[in-house]
């Protein structure tokens, strides 16, 4: 038996769906009203990822989008800006070239996103490009048919030189939940994903529908807490994909919350990504209509 089937092995891994289901319900039932709120906002805030992810992304477009972000850093000295602007690993020079607050990291999806069908080699160099061009931050995807297939060894592999290809920038790992359809599976691919060096797991790619789910986040931050039970290592959350509302994001926070406590409550082990959220979270924080990203 590999490595991985080895570290899987001391992990409860046969879920149920239904019950996963219930137990988020309660969650909610619980925590979402208390965290509805100006402070909940304003953090949850503080930790998206600013994402643009479109075919139609361009250098002209992407520096106007990095200026929005020095914007905001000027007319609200008051609130910590977003925790990073999320870009095809192209545009890392570009928003490290405008980019003028240093609190905010650059994060460049990479190794084939969102997809993450090409050659490991391409996947190995497009990282090291993107990170020699600025990235703090490197998103990649599982190879989800790997993955299904049972190829854990392959896959984790692939993840693990990805890795040493990132540097010091942390990876952050997509599992793609919505292609891997139950709990069990979810759970699994998270485990491997940690063992193969993820310094966050991230839900979806925002290309694939399901995208992100709260069953999803419940079954993660499961495993990010056994994990950390059994190694002593602190991983990341980012649910990212169709989060678009105050309440979406708030419902996020209630599950990281409740299953990791206020430990993860910060930027640098909760994320969120996301294109249409950053103006909702501040429309609430406001009381009334903002449009600034
Ligand atoms: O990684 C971030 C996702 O691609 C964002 O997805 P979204 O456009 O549905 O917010």
């Amino acid at each position: 038996m590999d490595k991985y089937n080895e570290a899987l092995k001391g992990y409860i891994t046969d879920l149920n769906d239904e019950t996963v289901k219930q137990s988020v319900e309660k969650i909610l039932r619980d925590n979402l009203a208390k965290n509805s709120n100006t402070e909940v906002y304003k953090f949850l805030f503080g930790c998206i990822d600013l994402t643009t992810l479109k075919t139609t992304d361009s250098n002209t477009s992407v520096a106007a989008f990095t200026k929005r972000v020095n914007d905001f850093e000027n007319e609200h000295p008051d609130m910590k800006n977003v925790a990073a602007i999320c870009v095809y690993p192209n545009f890392a020079e570009i928003v490290r070239m405008n980019l003028e607050v240093s609190s905010v990291n650059i994060a460049c999806v990479s190794a084939g996103f969102p997809s993450s069908q090409t050659f490991s080699e391409i996947k190995v160099a497009e990282t090291s490009m993107a990170v020699a061009d600025g990235a703090d931050e490197i998103d990649i995807v599982i190879n989800v048919g790997d993955f299904l297939s049972g190829e854990y060894e392959e896959m984790c592999d692939e993840i693990e030189e990805i890795k040493e290809a990132c540097r010091t920038a942390h990876m952050k790992v997509i599992l793609e939940t919505g292609a891997l359809k139950t709990a069990s599976n979810i759970k699994k691919a998270a485990i491997l994903s940690m063992y193969s060096g993820a310094d966050f797991i991230k839900t979806s790619t925002g290309k694939l529908e399901p995208a992100a789910t709260l069953e999803a986040a419940y079954v993660m931050c499961q495993a990010i807490k056994e994990y950390y039970e059994k190694t002593g290592r602190k991983v990341g959350f980012k649910p990212a994909g169709g989060i678009v509302t105050s309440e979406d994001a708030v419902k996020y926070y209630c599950i990281v919350s409740e299953i990791l406590g206020k430990e993860w409550l910060t930027r640098d082990l909760f994320r969120i990504g996301a294109s249409r959220l950053a103006n909702n979270l501040l429309t609430s924080i406001a009381g009334k209509d903002i449009k600034f990203f």
